[in-house]
């Protein structure tokens, strides 16, 4: 059963927070199995202290890092394993004087080739972060660093490091291989919620963040959330009500601005939301990197939540569409933080705010059951990959734009035109649905421009709320909630052929080009499982031309 919060009187609110301080995991289920799972998965509400305790020996690697004269860092890894540190180095780093970092939370052959080209191979070192130590991506890249490594000198293993869960495989695998150092982290927190832990502190430290200064903000800010016990005090409550008191009414297009200077933090926020409350055909649609427009084009469905911080000059924050939206009556929050630093609290903050508001969604938080979906399917394409040397997918030519795509069943099977297609996936989406474009591309700044443009477009002609996340980075977040969040949502996936024979991973008997485009295949088929409409377009291995050709087909389609 779930509730409008704002039905309910201050003393049963009061209760939700005496039970959450309490870690009663009754809180979101009622069976005693997903109960006993939930208990081993809040370990993020006290590790500050034990990581503070920890704090000496990071700060201690960092210094021997630097010494060793490394200058990139390469971490391996994906959803809760890599965002944080990539938040973290995009908004507080690398510092003077310490090496950089590169999150490498892709399959793309292209994108794990120019990472590779400019490394020095005597001056990096390789993070392999995974709490499960079972995850495809990071497995597969660190089998085709090692081997890139091994050659260097007797101890390739000295420019590994480990993050991960004790007893994982990736624990076994440090040991075997000689790993500099292994950080094994508290295991009774989940992927997400592990910023403030070593997922997040040691990359940190490396490029010479103040970890004890990210730290002690968080820690301020927990105490704060941990320790204010009336509900309309507390700013955990008070945000964890405004998310599931307009959730709950299906107001879920959760539009989250940040300054410039701050934009990163809706990566990790993204994964924390989308993965958390997206299930059960439930959950909070998170809308980040969108361009303002004028408040008449928004749908009642949306909310907003505004990070501004401080010394961000007026011009270039949000302060004059934020106040729009108030005259035009949209429900609005506003976060102010006063120093960068500040994203340690805003970590501790949203965990707490949004596993109160699926509180009230009644889902719980801290499992991601749609997930190992797609996992599955892709799983399956490689199979058949290995056994019959192709993968089992057909794809139409366009006849006009010659453009090569296929479309999921629920969209009209006998239609062999790209423009109907398109046609069709949006003559049943309601203008409060959103759309989302999931390109299986590399991180590239045109292909941004180019995916803004047609998001704007989408917003104009139809009124939806659009997201825009690359793959496979967008599986291990917003993926959750494609498959098992609200209904109305329409998907295009990208990908393209294979512009030339990259090379093989080791043992994996397939290059990554393979292993990309089988995971895009695993979720257009979990997605066609969960009865979503699904266009998927394979673009030439010119993808850039591709993207534009289908840019133009798109523009026309929409006003059809
Ligand atoms: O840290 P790992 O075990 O490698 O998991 C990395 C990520 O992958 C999974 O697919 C989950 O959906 C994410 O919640 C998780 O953060």
């Amino acid at each position: 059963m779930f509730v409008r919060p704002s039905y309910l009187p201050l003393d049963d609110k009061q209760e939700v927070l005496k039970r959450f301080l309490n870690k009663d995991p009754s809180l979101w289920s009622e069976d005693q199995e997903t109960q006993a799972a939930i208990s081993n998965r809040l370990g993020w509400m006290d590790c500050i202290e034990d990581m503070k305790a920890h704090l000496g020996d990071i700060k201690a690697f960092s210094q021997e890092v630097k010494q060793k004269g490394i200058k990139d860092i390469v971490l391996l890894g994906m959803g809760g394993s890599s965002l944080a540190p990539l938040v973290l180095s995009s908004i507080l780093g690398p510092n003077q004087g310490y090496p950089a970092l590169k999150v490498l939370d892709t399959t793309d052959p292209e994108e794990i080739d120019r990472t590779k080209k400019v490394l020095d191979r005597e001056k990096t070192l390789f993070i392999v972060a995974s709490k499960s130590g079972k995850t495809i991506e990071p497995n597969a890249l660190f089998a085709y660093f090692w081997d890139w490594v091994k050659g260097q000198d007797g101890s390739p293993g000295n420019y590994f490091v480990a993050i991960t869960d004790p007893g994982s495989p990736l624990e076994t695998l440090a040991q075997e291989k000689g790993f500099w150092r292994t950080f094994l982290n508290r295991p009774d927190i989940g992927g997400r919620y592990s910023a403030l832990t070593f997922y997040g502190l040691v990359p940190a430290a490396l490029i010479g963040i103040d970890v004890e200064r990210l730290l002690l903000e968080g820690e301020k800010m927990a105490k704060t959330c941990l320790n204010t016990l009336k509900w309309d005090e507390n700013p955990a409550c008070i945000l964890g009500e405004f998310l599931g008191e307009y959730g709950v009414q299906s107001r879920d297009k959760l539009s989250l601005l940040f300054d410039p200077k701050i934009r990163p933090f809706g990566l990790w926020l993204d994964q924390l939301i989308a993965e958390s409350t997206g299930k059960e055909t439930r959950g909070l649609v998170p809308i980040i990197g969108e361009t303002t427009g004028i408040p008449g084009f928004y749908g009642g469905e949306r909310i907003f939540v505004y990070t501004r911080l401080k010394s961000t000059p007026a011009e270039e924050s949000f302060d004059g569409f934020i106040k729009e939206l108030r005259e035009a009556d949209f429900p609005v929050y506003e976060i102010l933080i006063e120093d960068p630093y500040e994203i340690g609290g805003q970590f501790f903050l949203w965990e707490m705010a949004v596993a109160l508001a699926s509180h009230f969604f009644a889902v719980n938080p801290f499992d991601e059951p749609d997930v190992i979906a797609a996992k599955e399917k892709t799983k399956q394409a490689i199979e058949v990959y290995r056994k019959d040397g192709k993968f089992p997918v057909k794809f139409w030519v366009d006849p006009k734009s010659n453009i090569n795509f296929r479309a999921s069943s629920m969209i009209a099977a006998s239609m062999k035109g790209l423009s109907r297609a398109i046609i069709d996936l949006f003559q049943v989406l309601p203008s409060w649905g959103y759309v989302a474009f999931l390109p299986y591309l590399p991180y590239e700044d045109r292909i941004d421009e180019i995916f803004q443009d047609m998001r704007h477009l989408v917003r104009q002609e139809k009124g939806c709320a659009t997201t825009f996340a690359y793959g496979p980075r967008y599986l291990h977040s917003s993926g959750q909630l494609h498959k098992g969040g609200p209904i109305s949502g329409g998907y295009f996936i990208f990908t393209r052929k294979r512009a030339k024979e990259y090379d093989e991973i080791p043992g994996y008997g397939m290059s990554f080009w393979h292993m990309q485009f089988a995971q895009a295949l695993g979720d257009f088929e979990a997605l066609e499982l969960a009865k979503k409409r699904v266009i998927h377009i394979h673009l030439p291995a010119d993808y850039m031309t591709g993207l534009e050709t289908f840019k133009r087909v798109l523009s026309r389609a929409i006003k059809l």
